[in-house]
């Protein structure tokens, strides 16, 4: 039966969007519906395309009290992404065949929206033994990445590229040399203030200095994850403007938030890569605006209350992102007058889309698939962690004044969440 989405905002235009077996058979200004089609009243609404997350944590299997592909999926509904690339670091970890051909299978089955499987670059994240990374590609690894850790050896990454190289994928990389990061839990800006070890930036751009040299050796397709530093930025400017395969993404508490605004010893504010000063925070939000930085990532990383109890000082790393980052992205970016909705949209849809060749996920136009969402972008809500359809809650954004309320999200044409 085809779908008829009447009366929507798109670019400024009272629009018509027609749904086909699942795809989008034409936007426009007006249909005429076929005989029996059914008919959503989209009034008062803007329609985007289903939104694009390549970094997701869903802890399933293993740590399924933190999340399941059911609760991650349903936040990510909620939050307005139809599409999610979820990181390995799950019990066992993504880095054998068999283990990735159940995953994608249970992907399928439990997910509500589309969940892709990322591969672990190295077996457990931790060694230096380099995973079948061809093999996993056969088995529908969309990417490879040791979130969490860093790859420490050289050498390692080196074989890694030329092994993800050689099978035209592409590779998401958490930088951290833990020499450098030496325990540390906060920016060293905020390390006496708050009396906590610092995690120094170089922990990260001098590992991002060293690969830089690897894919400019492998020419292998990077990506680096949760870029937080200033240094950061220019060392990715520099490289794509040598040509070289390097893309970036940002997580919206990084554009949103920095060192100074920890208040004390709020676990809300532990994640890794750390806050980092007021000048990186700029730096992150100017190298987004032209280009350096080609998208924003959430990053969702749920934790049971126990986890995230105690001090900053020992309490796990991670905050939840999917239901949060397109309505601080809309205020602060688009409500603001900084960007119009199609440019933040474009950091949420078609620069994932693209950079990781997500062919399956829709941008709303014809042919596409019917990946839909419709917002409310005149309501003014509050960010409440209670009604969070993630198990995690562990936001520092509680009690924010949003705009950009998702009121339904589709999925290959099929309503996977409707607000009441
Ligand atoms: N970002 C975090 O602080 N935590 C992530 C790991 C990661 O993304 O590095 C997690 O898995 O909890
Ligand atoms: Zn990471
Ligand atoms: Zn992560």
């Amino acid at each position: 039966m085809d779908k008829i989405i009447k009366n929507v905002i798109i670019d400024g235009q009272k629009s018509a969007i027609v749904i086909s077996d699942g795809k989008i058979a034409g936007v426009g200004r007006a249909f005429a519906a076929k005989p029996g089609s059914e008919i959503i009243d989209g009034k008062g609404m803007t329609a985007i395309p289903g939104l694009v997350d390549v970094h997701v944590h869903f802890r399933d299997p293993g740590l399924t009290e933190k999340e399941t592909i059911r609760t991650g999926s349903e936040a990510a509904a909620a939050g307005g992404f139809t599409t999610v690339l979820t990181m390995p670091n799950v019990l066992p970890v993504i880095d054998q065949v068999a283990t990735l051909e159940k995953q994608v299978a249970l992907n399928k089955e439990k997910g509500l929206v589309k969940v892709g499987q990322i591969a672990a670059i190295t077996d457990e994240l931790t060694t230096d033994r380099v995973t079948d990374i061809a093999a996993l590609k056969q088995a529908g690894a969309k990417a490879f990445s040791n979130d969490g850790h860093g790859v420490q050896e050289a050498k390692t990454m080196l074989e890694a590229m030329k092994a993800v190289a050689a099978v035209g994928g592409i590779m998401t990389v958490h930088l951290e040399d833990n020499g450098l990061a030496d325990g540390g839990v906060v920016d060293p800006a905020a390390s006496e203030r708050l009396g906590l070890p610092g995690l120094t930036a170089l922990s990260e751009t001098t590992q991002l200095a060293r690969d830089i040299e690897l894919v400019r050796a492998t020419g292998c397709r990077y990506h680096v994850a949760h870029v937080s530093s200033q240094q950061s930025v220019e060392l990715i400017r520099q490289a794509k403007k040598e040509g070289l395969p390097i893309t970036a993404e940002v997580s919206p508490h990084h554009l949103f938030l920095d060192e100074s605004m920890i208040q004390g010893d709020d676990t809300n504010f532990k994640m890794n890569p750390p806050l980092r000063t007021k000048e990186d925070r700029y730096a992150l939000i100017a190298g987004l605006l032209d280009g350096t930085i080609d998208m924003i990532a959430s990053d969702h990383a749920p934790h049971t209350e126990e986890d995230k109890a105690g001090s900053i000082a020992d309490c796990a790393f991670g905050i939840v992102g999917l239901e949060t980052t397109l309505p601080l992205v809309y205020e602060r970016f688009v409500a603001s007058g900084l960007v119009d909705l199609k440019t933040a949209v474009s950091w949420l849809n078609k620069k994932p889309i693209e950079g990781f060749a997500l062919n399956e996920a829709g941008q709303l136009r014809a042919g596409d698939a019917a990946d839909i969402v419709l917002l409310d972008v005149e309501q003014a809500f509050q960010i409440n962690p209670e009604s969070f359809h993630s198990k995690g809650k562990n936001t520092p954004f509680a009690g924010e004044e949003v705009h950009g309320l998702v009121m339904k999200t589709f999925v290959d044409g099929q309503l996977v969440f409707s607000k009441e």
